[in-house]
């Protein structure tokens, strides 16, 4: 059994993965006529030919943790943002694209602790394990891609791989 060294979520930790959506220690331009600074640009909506941006709202039951990690999916048409509505923490668990076959490299799995002014956008085809809520109903905001074609792709793991995430 292998427990996941929970990682404070950074912008560059992250990269390989997507980004991680914040105002905190990032540039900005002011607008509104000096009234309001702009974070410009923190992400990308990934999207295919026929794909259409969406905006939806999670409202997500706690997981129990210790949790073991049985699979994680991918969104191969677009990317997938999560914005915490109440600003609480809320935990990631994700795995490269790889070379975008069916398979994931147990030891490539990774899990961050996400602050509460901290969203993140999955790029297209990262392996990420579904929303990790750690507050009761805790509220996320979705930006994601709507469109033809199945655009969730689930892998579960060998019952040998046992990948678990507990908290501190
Ligand atoms: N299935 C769905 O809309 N949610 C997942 O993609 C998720 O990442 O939580
Ligand atoms: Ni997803």
């Amino acid at each position: 059994m292998k427990t996941l060294k929970i990682e404070p979520l950074t912008k560059e930790a992250f990269a390989p993965f997507g980004d991680v959506i914040e105002s905190e220690g990032r540039d900005y331009f002011m607008i509104n006529n000096g009234s309001t600074q702009r974070y410009h640009k923190l992400g990308e909506v990934q999207l295919d030919e026929q794909g259409q941006g969406i905006i939806s709202i999670f409202r997500a039951e706690t997981l129990e943790y210790p949790l073991q990690i049985k699979m994680l999916e991918r969104h191969p048409f677009g990317s997938q943002s999560f914005i915490p509505l109440f600003g609480r923490e809320f935990l990631l668990v994700v795995a490269p694209v790889g070379d975008g076959s069916m398979n994931i490299d147990p030891s490539t799995v990774r899990a961050f602790r996400a602050t509460g002014r901290q969203g993140v956008n999955y790029h297209r085809g990262v392996w990420h394990h579904p929303i990790m809520a750690l507050h009761n109903n805790d509220e996320f905001l979705v930006v994601d891609r709507s469109g033809p074609g199945n655009n969730c792709d689930e892998f579960f793991f060998d019952e040998s791989v046992q990948l678990t995430v507990e908290l501190d």
